[in-house]
């Protein structure tokens, strides 16, 4: 308990530390606004009246009416008792309008002030640089300041002005009745003023608790990735339930004082009216008439009392809301809240991980390994996919970290790759989505480059062939059920060793083709395979064994350099961690970060750097396929000509997505995805067969980014 609590200390200590702080702006901010008080005391005036009226109206009624047996004159009396009553509306009306002209310049003043502040604070960047609780300012708690604000200047007026009138009345009916009705009406009052500065710093606390509170929730969620990566999920989990005990406290802190309060209106609220009733003989013998008591009850009942209610509920709640909320907007600084926890160590923000290519929330991606997604909303899949909530993601961690145990083909060093032992290139869709390309090309599709191709059958290797490394048998995939199919009747088979580029505009599909082979996405109809096992359904420590995939925003944890170059693989030895570094010309980085020892902070990191960190993982990565979605896209084309070659020349199959001609034109062959039409072959083939693939190529050596 140790941020939230100290807050609250601060808070508890610093009640007329804030009434300190708040009192010369607002000073300053009633003094630019005397006419708007004048308006409104004048309007408050007719209140006073309105209090006097109604118990003076009542004892003359009494007592010059129909105990005097004059019934007209009584009626009278109780007429214009009636008639100030009948007044409060207008009168109510008036107040309403003046008070439009404190509030809402409060309320904008407020808004400015907040954001200025955070603006000037988000100007300022690292530590501490975001202000996550200014949403919380700037909404909830202006609103907060406005509302209490209005409350209390409503029922401060009102009870003055009809405090003032209602004493006058029982002066002006019999001094007795002050005597009597003071003592207690006072007590109760000091009681209530008491309470006020202690539940001022209750009520700090609990904003401060929920502040902290929600602030955890948002970094825990944020940084869920690094939690689970850096194992301080226990951590995280501890530390929200101490802020939730906390909360928990300093709402009961909190009722506790109200409880007070609630007794102090019971003693200046009932006790008056109680000790009226026993002084009655007292009163009598001084003179003090039936008409007289009578009114007093009236002033009581009516009008003091429930001023004396609505003021303590609006000084006990508005008014200690208010004193906290004004001094956390304009009062100092509020502290920023603690890392997560000692494992984050010095970074100053929880690296958020890979951020979504499609809307704010982060799509989904595989399930193991650093390049890991979470599933963050619900999405239409067409078979249960495996969650990856918490548990989820756990168990995808322990396939990251346990993913090299039993991977086949799997060797401590690199070596140049072989040569695929055969090019199938077989590339046959049918359907709307995407469809096949006509029988004839199809048929020679891949074909061209490579003599003798094992004999195969609408893209399936025939039996007793050399297993595919990636097969797609007949596959579909729609995101909802009445979803037009994003990819439909796909058969693809690409051999062990082959490097594919999948190339297509935005949004055709390629993501989602590279999620289904990685077994993230499960498709909605057909087969995927990869290396012969049929990736739909199978537990994240298999599929990490089978294949890595790193998406677009590579996701970097903190953590040494060092461990998230063998995050998936990690008994790899120095000299694999050299030979990954130098492969992928990653030496300049590393040696300016301070070495392989050195802490890797997210934040300090250029998203191409990170990617550079994620393909190096990828290359030291057991797994025999690769599959790459535009993880190249923030490198110059120089730096992922090179990566490419270095993940290429690595035992084993590598799929691209390619962001550049360049990584189209050195893969053995380029699937083209089209709404309507899919090719695949070499680039030369597609070139002439698909207008497509024509016009991206036109479009590429026609762009910023002009490819050789
Ligand atoms: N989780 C999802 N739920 C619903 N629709 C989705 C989901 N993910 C992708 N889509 C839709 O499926 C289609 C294909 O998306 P995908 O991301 O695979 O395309 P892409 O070719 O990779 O695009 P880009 O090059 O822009 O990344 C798009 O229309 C996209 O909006």
């Amino acid at each position: 308990m140790t941020r939230v609590a100290d807050a609250g200390a601060r808070g508890t200590g610093d009640g007329s530390g804030a009434l300190r702080r708040i009192a010369p702006p607002a000073r300053r901010f009633l003094a630019r606004r005397t006419g708007v008080l004048a308006r409104l005391a004048l309007w408050s005036l007719a209140e006073t009246g309105q209090a006097f009226l109604v118990g003076y109206g009542v004892a003359r009624a009494v007592d010059r009416g129909f105990l005097a047996g004059d019934v007209r004159r009584g009626l009278l009396w109780l007429a214009i008792a009636l008639v100030a009553v009948l007044f409060g509306a207008p009168v109510i009306r008036g107040v309403f309008t003046q008070l439009a002209g404190l509030t809402e310049p409060l309320r904008d003043g407020l808004v400015r002030r907040q954001v200025d502040r955070s603006l000037a604070r988000a100007m300022l960047g690292g530590s501490g640089g975001t202000d996550r609780a200014a949403v919380s300012r700037l909404t909830n708690q202006v609103e907060i300041a406005r509302d209490s604000f209005a409350g209390l200047v409503l029922t401060l007026r009102s009870f003055v002005f009809t405090a003032a009138g209602a004493l006058l009345g029982l002066l002006s009916l019999h001094p007795a009745l002050l005597v009597v009705v003071l003592p207690p009406l006072s007590g109760g009052l000091v009681l209530f003023l008491v309470t006020l500065r202690p539940m001022a710093a209750a009520q700090r606390r609990a904003l401060a608790a929920d502040e902290a509170l929600g602030d955890h929730a948002a970094r825990s969620r944020a940084a869920l990735r690094d939690l689970t990566a850096c194992g301080t999920g226990p951590e995280a989990a501890r530390r929200g339930a101490e802020l939730v005990d906390e909360a928990a406290a300093a709402a009961r802190v909190l009722a506790g004082w109200a409880a007070v309060r609630t007794a102090a209106l019971g003693v200046a609220g009932h006790l008056p009216v109680l000790a009226l009733l026993l002084a009655v003989p007292w009163l009598r013998g001084r003179g003090v008439t039936a008409g007289a008591l009578l009114g007093a009850f009236t002033y009581l009942v009516q009008s003091l009392l429930p001023a004396l209610h609505t003021l303590m509920t609006a000084l006990g709640a508005a008014g200690a809301r208010l004193l906290v909320v004004l001094d956390r907007i304009i009062g100092p600084e509020p502290e920023p809240e603690p890392e997560l926890g000692p494992e984050l160590g010095p970074e100053p923000e929880p690296e958020l991980g890979p951020e979504p290519k499609l809307g704010p929330e982060p799509k989904p991606e595989p399930g193991p390994g650093p390049e890991l997604e979470l599933e963050l909303e619900p999405k239409p899949e067409p078979k249960p996919e495996p969650k990856l909530g918490p548990a989820g993601v756990e168990a995808a961690e322990a396939a990251g970290v346990a993913g090299p145990a039993g991977v086949t083909g799997a060797t401590g060093r690199h070596h140049a790759r072989p040569k695929p032992a055969y090019r199938p290139a077989r590339f046959a869709t049918a359907g709307t989505a995407v469809r096949a390309a006509p029988a004839p090309d199809r048929a020679t599709a891949g074909a061209t480059d490579v003599g003798a191709r094992s004999p195969v059958h609408g893209g399936r290797p025939a039996s007793g062939g050399p297993t595919a490394a990636v097969e797609l048998r007949s596959v579909t995939l729609s995101y909802g059920a009445r979803a037009e199919p994003v990819l439909d009747s796909l058969d693809l088979c690409v051999a062990p060793g082959e490097r594919l580029a999948v190339v297509g505009p935005s949004g055709i599909g390629k993501s989602t083709l590279t999620r289904l082979i990685a077994g993230t996405l499960a498709p909605s109809g057909g087969e995927v395979r990869v290396a012969g096992r049929e990736v739909t359904g199978r537990a994240p420590a298999e599929l990490a064994a089978l294949r890595v995939l790193v998406p677009q925003e590579a996701y970097v944890f903190s953590g040494t350099v060092g461990d998230n170059l063998a995050y998936l693989r990690p008994e790899a030895d120095r000299a694999d961690l050299d030979a990954a570094v130098g492969a992928l010309g990653l030496r300049p980085l590393v040696e300016r970060l301070g070495g392989l020892d050195a802490p890797a902070r997210p934040a300090e990191l250029s998203p191409g750097e990170r990617q550079l960190l994620a393909l190096a993982r990828a290359y030291l990565a057991p797994a025999s396929l690769l599959l790459l979605d535009e993880a190249t896209c923030h490198l110059d084309p120089a730096s992922e000509a090179r990566a490419e070659e270095a993940l290429a020349r690595r035992p084993g199959t590598l799929l691209v997505v390619a962001h550049r001609l360049s990584s189209a034109v050195r893969a053995d062959r380029v699937l083209v995805l089209d709404g309507t039409e899919a090719v695949c072959g070499t680039h030369g083939e597609v070139l002439e067969r698909s207008p497509l693939y024509r016009d991206l190529t036109g479009h590429w050596n026609d762009g910023p980014a002009r490819e050789p």
